[in-house]
């Protein structure tokens, strides 16, 4: 039996990384995970226990006490909190402006990354978020940076959001893409860039097949290495 390949996709906000990375891990019979998922459920739990998003001590360690569950299903993937379905809840307004201070926290990202790296330890998988080439697959057979003009990701997540019915303009969105960018990039603990070995893909003027097909071409090509 044919053992996979890891393939890492980082980028910024809402460049297409969690639909990509479904597509293809469906296309290669691969597991799909999404860490940012796993950082937003963490966000979540610490915004109901009021827990200080700037508080490393005390998120690693609620983070030390709950489990965090990611299954596959139809639409991607299902979310839970010590059982809870969170998967809608963690896409609030409330979490996204508040997940990158927990996710710049050192100790739960070291925290993160071992689970990480469990989670992707039977080979076969695309995993999306920020440091996955850089840090949590640094071995990674192949790997992807993706990204799309701020203007651009923001009239994506405005679509998202029409059907989600969260009411946010195309405004404030591209003013939360460029703040979560900008945290995201400037923090010290494995900050989101490129990795030196990663495939730059602009999707700007990309249809979601067109990326998705680049992609499989890409991981058919190192499969076979
Ligand atoms: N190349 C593309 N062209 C048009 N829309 C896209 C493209 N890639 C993704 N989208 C849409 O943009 C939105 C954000 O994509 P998502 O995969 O959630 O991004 P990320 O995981 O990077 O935050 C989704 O609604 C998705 O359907
Ligand atoms: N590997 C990862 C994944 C996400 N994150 C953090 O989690 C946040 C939410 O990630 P996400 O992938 O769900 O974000 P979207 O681009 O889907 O909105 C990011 O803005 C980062 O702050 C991270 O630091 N490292």
């Amino acid at each position: 039996m044919e053992i996979g390949i890891q393939i890492a996709i980082d980028g910024p906000a809402a460049a297409g990384k969690s639909t990509i990375a479904k597509i293809t891990a469906n296309k290669l019979g691969y597991t799909y995970i999404d860490t940012g998922a796993m950082y937003r459920a963490l966000t979540y739990k610490a915004l109901k226990e009021h827990i200080d998003v700037y508080d490393d001590e005390a998120l690693s360690q609620l983070l030390s006490r709950i489990v965090i569950e990611l299954s596959p299903a139809e639409e991607g993937q299902i979310v839970r909190v010590e059982g809870e379905d969170v998967t809608e809840a963690i896409r609030s307004q409330e979490v996204t402006s508040n997940v990158s201070a927990v996710a710049a926290q050192p100790q739960v990202r070291e925290m993160m990354v071992e689970k990480q790296r469990l989670l992707a330890n039977s080979k076969g998988v695309v995993m999306d978020g920020r440091d996955i080439g850089t840090a949590v697959l640094p071995n990674a057979e192949l790997k992807i940076y993706m990204t799309a003009s701020v203007e651009e990701r923001a009239a994506r997540r405005f679509v998202e959001n029409t059907k989600r019915g969260i009411d946010r303009s195309m405004e404030q969105l591209c003013q939360d893409i460029a703040n979560r960018d900008k945290a995201d990039m400037e923090r010290i603990a494995s900050p989101l860039k490129q990795a030196d070995d990663a495939i730059f893909i602009d999707t700007t003027s990309m249809s979601i097949e067109q990326v998705a097909d680049t992609i499989i071409q890409h991981a058919e090509k190192r499969k076979g290495r």
